[in-house]
């Protein structure tokens, strides 16, 4: 059985989204939205991080305490939207190593067209966080979790910004075993299989590229 997506319903979450949305929200702080919002995003992403107990002098006291058990995080952007995430994600971990997994859709068929795969060596050791801004299809999310999978890693999960009912399913059904964080579940996709209401292009909001 899969586990339940986790949708985020924080006030601060869905108002730097709402922000995202406009279409009058320029580049610069198009980025700045992004990265907040992957803060935000991460905070609830790691919460089931592993601690272990320690002891620390402090100026009064032995304090018994729990620190981070040091089990390695590495975050996986999917180009090129996926890199606008990559800052964000650091700010809150980091030690975390970045992979990159290089995908397309192609615009006719709207099937991803891999182009790029670098991973850390021990990815099979890390606990993987793939992220993405935008999960239409889930097409590209599907085949970077595979190509992930296929190179050892088996704690992985995805998170998104936006996603379309679709590719939630898609990618539930395709992994039930990574747990997905979504920061708003949108109405469906069009048909350019771009996401209703959404934001639009990510990677080109990012990067000025339209
Ligand atoms: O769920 P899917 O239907 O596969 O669509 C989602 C993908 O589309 C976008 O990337 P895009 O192909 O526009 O590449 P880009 O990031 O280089 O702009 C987005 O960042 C996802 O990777
Ligand atoms: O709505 C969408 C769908 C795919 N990719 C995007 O950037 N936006
Ligand atoms: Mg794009």
């Amino acid at each position: 059985m899969s586990a339940t997506p986790f949708i985020m319903d924080h006030p601060l979450i869905q108002h730097k989204i709402a922000l995202l949305r406009d279409k009058n929200t320029g580049s610069k702080e198009f980025r700045e939205l992004i990265a907040e919002v992957t803060m935000l995003m991460c905070y609830e992403a790691t919460r089931d991080l592993p601690m272990k107990e320690v002891e620390i002098e402090t100026p009064i006291t032995i304090a018994k305490t729990k620190v981070l058990a040091g089990r390695k995080l590495a975050f996986v952007p999917i180009l090129r939207a996926g890199i606008g995430m990559v800052d964000g994600a650091l700010e809150l971990v980091p030690a975390a190593k970045v992979g990159h997994i290089g995908l397309y859709r192609d615009p006719v068929t709207h099937k991803p067209v891999e182009y790029y795969c670098k991973l850390p060596a021990d990815i099979g050791e890390r606990e993987v966080i793939v992220i993405d801004p935008m999960l239409a299809t889930g097409g590209s999310a599907i085949d970077a979790i595979k190509m992930i999978k296929r190179r050892g890693a088996k704690n992985i999960k995805f998170m998104c910004i936006i996603a379309a009912p679709e590719g939630l399913n898609a990618l539930t059904e395709a992994h039930p075993d990574v747990q997905v964080y979504c920061g708003a579940l949108d109405d469906h996709l069009n048909e350019n299989k771009y996401i209703v209401p959404g934001l639009g292009d990510a990677g080109d909001r990012i990067f000025g590229t339209k």
